[in-house]
């Protein structure tokens, strides 16, 4: 991608940053220019509200530098940066690079609140897929708790939640997005993930997996309700096809894997939110990327396991469920901050990286359409 497809003009006050296995997901804060000079407007008892939008980037971790830079470069420096002053709490590891402190907050915990936060004050956020049909779901704020909140990174953690703060991880697989990438990357030769999404667009899991009907003879099970369409083994058609690797075609093979990884994290899924009585379960994580195909065969997944009776659910802001929750639930010990998306209270912000106070607009180059911006206001006491 030319560089001036991805540069923008922005300005950038509070931030935050969740490295994960694969990716680098950054969340910031960027003042609406119509705000005052210093970027806020005081309302009174010392305490001003700053109006602007939270904006979504990512960066492949082992290209951490990229994120370096564009945080130094295009954010730090031209905003002004508060510097470390000899406090003795936890540090970032990129510290030293940066030259500013960022505080470390659990995964579990900001994945919670990353969903809770979105579920509670973002309107249409959660939405469910089905046979091609998108519908986005009323939540209703006293009728949230306990859901099963399942997080598809590099791995796959499942989470119980009976609410703000009140979790437990229940489950996890470590065949996930990563193993998706990865094997994708072997068996098909791509390079990135795009490239294997594209791939599986356009193959047919059915050259490679056995079917149901590949077994008994075309026809349906019917006693033990499997239609002859029904996956019996993924891959399974390898083991007598007599073909080499190179004898499929790289797109039935990218098909066959994306099948396979969205089915078995939606069984398990199932069965997890089944030993605890759990009838909604969102998914999040990159791995899903709003991708049809993908979301299409974990709602099946879980629809054909529950019998219809649990429903799966997806979030716009996937990928940012933890940078979004680390966030949100940071406390500045120097100023007491609420985060006020569409003028509703929520909870605590975030690191405030401008020392001098004065937004500039500076140039920033990063991949950053990849979430929707969220309309919402900072108060700093
Ligand atoms: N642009 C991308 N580059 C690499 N992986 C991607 C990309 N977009 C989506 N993915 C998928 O998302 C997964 C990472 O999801 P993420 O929620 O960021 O997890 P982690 O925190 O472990 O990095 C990858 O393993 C891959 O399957
Ligand atoms: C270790 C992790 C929490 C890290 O999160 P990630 O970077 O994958 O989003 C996750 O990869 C995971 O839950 N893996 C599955 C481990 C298991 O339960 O077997």
């Amino acid at each position: 991608m030319d560089p001036k497809d991805y540069c923008f003009s922005t300005q950038i006050s509070h931030l935050a940053l969740d490295i994960g296995g694969t990716l680098i997901k950054l969340v910031y804060f960027s003042p609406n220019g119509d705000n005052s000079q210093d970027g806020s407007i005081v309302v009174g008892n010392g305490c001003s509200v700053v109006k602007g939008r939270l904006c979504f980037a990512k960066f492949e971790t082992r290209k951490i530098d990229d994120c370096l830079d564009f945080i130094r470069f295009n954010i730090l420096q031209h905003s002004g940066v508060q510097h470390p002053n000899g406090t003795t709490r936890d540090k970032f590891p990129v510290k030293e690079k940066l030259g500013i402190v960022f505080d470390k907050e659990d995964e579990m915990h900001s994945l919670v609140s990353g969903v809770n936060f979105l579920l509670k004050t973002v309107p249409r956020e959660a939405f469910t897929y089905l046979d091609g049909q998108k519908e986005f779901v009323q939540i209703d704020h006293n009728d949230l708790y306990p859901y099963l909140l399942v997080n598809i990174g590099s791995g796959v953690s499942m989470i119980k939640v009976d609410g703000d703060g009140k979790y437990e991880r229940i489950s996890g697989t470590s065949l996930g997005g990563g193993t998706f990438l990865g094997l994708g990357k072997l068996l098909t030769k791509c390079k990135s993930f795009d490239e294997l999404l594209e791939l599986s667009h356009q193959g047919n899991n059915r050259v490679i997996d056995m079917l149901v009907g590949d077994i008994y003879g075309g026809t349906d099970y019917s006693k033990i309700g499997l239609s002859s369409t029904a996956i019996a083994s993924s891959f399974g058609k390898a083991i007598s096809d007599g073909k080499e690797l190179e004898d499929y075609q790289p797109e039935d093979v990218a098909r066959s894997l994306l099948r396979m990884i969205s089915n078995n994290i939606g069984q398990i899924a199932y069965l997890n939110a089944l030993r605890f009585g759990l009838k909604r379960i969102f998914f999040g994580g990159f791995f899903i990327r709003g991708l049809e195909y993908t979301m299409d065969t974990i709602s099946v997944a879980v629809h054909f396991w529950s019998r219809g009776e649990a429903k799966a659910m997806f979030l716009r802001h996937e990928g940012f469920l933890g940078a979004l929750g680390a966030f949100t639930s940071y406390k500045d010990q120097s100023h007491s901050n609420d985060l006020k998306p569409h003028h509703q209270a929520v909870q605590r912000a975030v690191l405030k990286c401008s020392g001098d106070d004065s937004f500039r607009h500076t140039l920033v180059a990063a991949n950053i359409n990849d979430g929707e911006a969220i309309e919402c206001s900072i108060n700093l006491v």
